[in-house]
């Protein structure tokens, strides 16, 4: 689905050259769930960033569906983004003026959704993330915990190739914080790929691979089999 190779990100402010990322090679495959983890500064939100599209690398090579893409084209990076990712982030990033409905919905009226596919689509991915009942109300009138399930739900609404997740559960209680982990495993399960940053080590173990980076490399991958699998067997 992704491949990276090679990939390196450096960030100059004030003559301070940091060196974020160094030689990644990483390869996203259909279906996995990925923990990426590590000390703070170690590069995981930066990487995370490259991989869905949010920030460019300073070398190195970044294929979708085995195209290599161009950095320097601003709308191929774009379209990507708007037709194939979806993002979910630590502070919601709701819109405190939208309805949950709305909110929803935003991704699909960007993409040119006509607005009868769009209600069934919004109406759909409410019901999966259990979220149908507050449709009508507006982020503010919502628990923490019910404000990422929306956030969520807009990921899932463009029906994504890949879901990121930046410290998806960072802003939530212990119950709140597995509550959307459950979520997210059961969208996996599902199909769902998924690409997250997390700092807990348990909430790790629901992915199928954990990555941990020091000071912008991979020094470890384990494969393994995910928690909700586990609770099943
Ligand atoms: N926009 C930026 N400008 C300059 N330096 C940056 C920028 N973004 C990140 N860095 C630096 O790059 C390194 C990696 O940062 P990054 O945010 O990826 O780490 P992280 O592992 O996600 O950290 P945390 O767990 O604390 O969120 C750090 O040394 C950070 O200071």
């Amino acid at each position: 689905m992704i491949s990276v190779q090679q990939l390196s990100r450096v960030f100059t402010t004030d003559d301070v050259e940091t060196s974020a990322l160094n030689q990644i090679n990483l390869q996203v495959s259909k279906g996995d769930f990925i923990a990426i983890m590590g000390p703070s500064g170690c590069g995981k939100s930066t990487l995370l960033n490259i991989l869905g599209l949010l920030d460019k690398p300073s070398s190195g090579d970044y294929f979708f569906q085995d195209k290599r893409l161009r950095f320097a084209q601003q709308g191929q990076v774009e379209r990507i983004r708007r037709q194939h990712f979806g993002y979910i982030f630590q502070s919601f990033n709701l819109i405190d003026s939208l309805t949950v409905a709305e909110n929803v919905e935003l991704p699909l009226i960007y993409q040119g959704v006509a607005a009868s596919e769009r209600a069934k689509r919004v109406k759909q991915v409410l019901a999966k993330t259990s979220m149908d009942h507050r449709a009508s109300h507006f982020p503010k009138q919502l628990s923490g915990g019910q404000q990422q399930r929306v956030a969520v739900a807009r990921a899932l609404v463009i029906e994504p190739a890949v879901i990121f997740a930046d410290e998806p559960t960072g802003n939530l209680d212990t119950r709140n914080g597995h509550d959307v982990m459950n979520l997210l495993a059961e969208l996996n399960e599902q199909g769902s790929t998924i690409v997250m940053v997390t700092h807990s080590e348990s909430h790790a173990t629901y992915g199928s691979r954990v990555i941990e980076l020091l000071d912008g490399e991979i020094v470890k991958e384990t494969r393994q089999q995910p928690m909700m699998e586990l609770a099943r067997a």
